[in-house]
């Protein structure tokens, strides 16, 4: 039967590379409000089925479903506008422009349906995006770097003004890509007190995450990706006590 809360699903999904069966049998199957961490060893395929959700990816087979819509052959700007944002890896920003500027951009892309060049132009003219763009530093921490240039932001402040970026979009579904990857533990703390306030106002999010400090303190539910398939799905607890998981992750190198 289907779950009324579930709000992002991916049924049946395979993706291959040539001879790789990267994703097989995916099922996945997100509740609203809630976070759910994607964990697996390196090159079990979480990034490929990130990718699949945001449109990056055609899947082999399979459907992903958001809301009641179908995802699969949309473009990804298409299904950013349904609601989903993610945050990446590898922040991608504008090095020379501010802080502020930076965080007025997706909110204007949403807006206007696209990135426009001359949205550069008219940046200081949009009053109301402005304010909004601080109300969102000020959620991240970074009301004091607003007027800095991106580009000389540490490692840790520009992973928190993309999320800044992506929360000015309001979406229904937040993606984190490694949202501490390379960041200290401090920087760390901060972002999952962050990502804590964020869950508090019933964003629901996905988060692939090495780091199990991070992941047992923020998921609601688990499921593990290894070589392709999820070996397991369920509570924190579930997971820990899994013994697959223990043999196929948790007892390994991470
Ligand atoms: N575009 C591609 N073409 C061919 N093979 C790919 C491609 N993208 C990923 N793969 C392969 O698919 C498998 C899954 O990769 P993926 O990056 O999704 O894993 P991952 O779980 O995100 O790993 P990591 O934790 O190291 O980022 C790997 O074997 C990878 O080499």
């Amino acid at each position: 039967m289907t779950n009324p809360n579930v709000v992002l699903h991916v049924a049946d999904v395979h993706k291959r590379f040539g001879g790789l069966h990267a994703l097989a049998d995916i099922d996945l199957q997100v509740e609203e409000g809630q976070t759910h961490a994607i964990i697996g060893p390196n090159g079990a395929g979480k990034s490929t089925l990130l990718n699949v959700i945001i449109g990056k990816l055609a899947p082999t087979s399979g459907t992903v479903v958001f809301d009641g819509a179908i995802l699969t052959g949309r473009k990804p700007f298409e299904i950013n506008q349904l609601g989903i944002a993610r945050v990446f890896q590898t922040p991608e920003i504008f090095s020379d422009l501010s802080v502020l500027h930076n965080v007025m951009i997706p909110a204007l892309a949403k807006r206007d349906g696209a990135f426009k060049l001359n949205m550069l132009r008219a940046l200081d003219s949009e009053t109301g995006i402005r304010a909004e763009a601080q109300d969102m530093l000020e959620d991240v921490g970074m009301t004091s770097s607003r007027d800095m240039a991106a580009g000389s932001l540490s490692r840790g402040d520009k992973r928190r003004m993309e999320l800044a970026m992506c929360l000015i979009q309001h979406p229904r579904l937040l993606l984190l890509d490694e949202p501490t990857a390379g960041m200290s533990r401090h920087d760390t703390n901060t972002t999952i007190e962050l990502l804590k306030k964020i869950k508090s106002r019933g964003m629901t999010k996905v988060i692939i995450e090495h780091d199990m400090h991070v992941v047992f303190s923020l998921a609601d539910k688990i499921s593990v990706l290894a070589q392709g398939r999820i070996i397991a799905d369920g509570t924190p607890d579930q997971v820990r006590g899994n013994p697959k998981v223990q043999e196929a992750y948790l007892g390994g190198t991470h």
